[in-house]
């Protein structure tokens, strides 16, 4: 029976560890950390994850700046509320919550945060600096994963990791931390040939489709360790009801895997973790204290 890895704990003391960069942050700069999110529309699950955001980032002893826009907002008003914030000395890291409503073009609105300022990694200055090794963001979802995968299995090196899924916000980042940590990696996706045999081959799977429990637990190399990323909505058995499954079946993975993270519970809460954790990175670096 697998470890089951316990993503929010794990989360919770690293918010610890940030709240207490945060305090030496405060004493040296004399100023806090900020965050600025920017959510447009009225996206109900976004709606959540930046209340959540919000209260986290306070509770870190961080400023947080929220900016509310409506679904009509324009494009041209977006880029100047990101170029505001990027001229903003108390903002440290820049957040838009994603997706943008329709009509937004969402790559020219990321594209216009200053990288220095890009806390979620998802620029292509951000994706060029992690792919050839320079100091930039990682985005926070796969480096979530990667300090998951530390904690339970120490040096990755040598390791067979299979990643599901080639998103630029998960799948390649993922890839290249994993590269950076000498793994040999393989990045497969939807025309892949024989997935099963590709990840029975993986001590490390990382699955990032967006499938619900796409990923059979007969898939799953005995003892290998299994990071679960998907995070999808489906009908519960009660008439009526939902709730939330991973990529992977979980009951049929955790018989044969040696660690694997749960749907809620895993990589989710450590999202917003890292986001912290990039946000107090972004302050330190602005102030020479990095
Ligand atoms: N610019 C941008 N950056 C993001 O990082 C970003 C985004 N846009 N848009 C939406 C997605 C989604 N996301 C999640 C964060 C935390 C949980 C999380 O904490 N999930 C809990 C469960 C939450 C629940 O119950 O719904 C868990 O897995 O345990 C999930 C999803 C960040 N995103």
């Amino acid at each position: 029976m697998a470890t089951r890895i316990d993503g929010k704990a794990f989360a919770a003391s690293l918010r610890e560890k940030v709240a207490e960069g945060v305090a030496t942050f405060v004493a040296k700069a004399g100023r806090k950390p900020g965050l600025a999110v920017v959510l447009v529309g009225e996206d109900p699950a976004s709606q959540v994850y930046v209340r959540n955001k919000h209260k986290m980032t306070v509770a870190a002893g961080m400023e947080s700046f929220e900016h509310r826009l409506p679904a009509d907002t324009s494009q041209e008003a977006l880029l100047a509320l990101v170029d505001q914030l990027n001229a903003d000395p108390a903002v440290d890291g820049i957040l838009v919550q994603l997706p943008l409503p329709k009509g937004l073009d969402e790559n020219a609105v990321i594209q216009a945060i200053d990288p220095d300022k890009d806390v979620d990694g998802f620029t292509t200055a951000s994706a060029g600096r992690l792919a050839t090794g320079l100091p930039g963001f990682v985005a926070c979802t796969p480096l979530g994963c990667l300090m998951l995968l530390k904690d339970q299995l120490g040096d990755l090196s040598g390791k067979n990791a299979v990643v599901i899924g080639r998103s630029n916000i998960v799948g390649k980042p993922m890839a290249q931390l994993l590269l950076q940590e000498s793994c040999t990696v393989t990045i497969a996706h939807s025309r892949t040939v024989d997935l099963p045999a590709v990840v029975r081959g993986a001590d490390i799977v990382v699955a990032a489709v967006g499938r619900p429990e796409m990923v059979k637990g007969d898939w799953i190399k005995p003892g290998a360790t299994v990071i679960d990323v998907g995070i999808n909505r489906v009908p519960a058995a009660e008439e009526g009801k939902t709730k939330l499954v991973g990529d992977v079946d979980f009951a049929g993975a955790e018989a044969t895997a040696g660690a694997i993270t749960p749907v809620p519970g895993g990589v989710g809460p450590m999202t917003i973790a890292c986001l912290l954790y990039n946000t107090l990175e972004a302050a330190n670096r602005r102030e020479g204290l990095a």
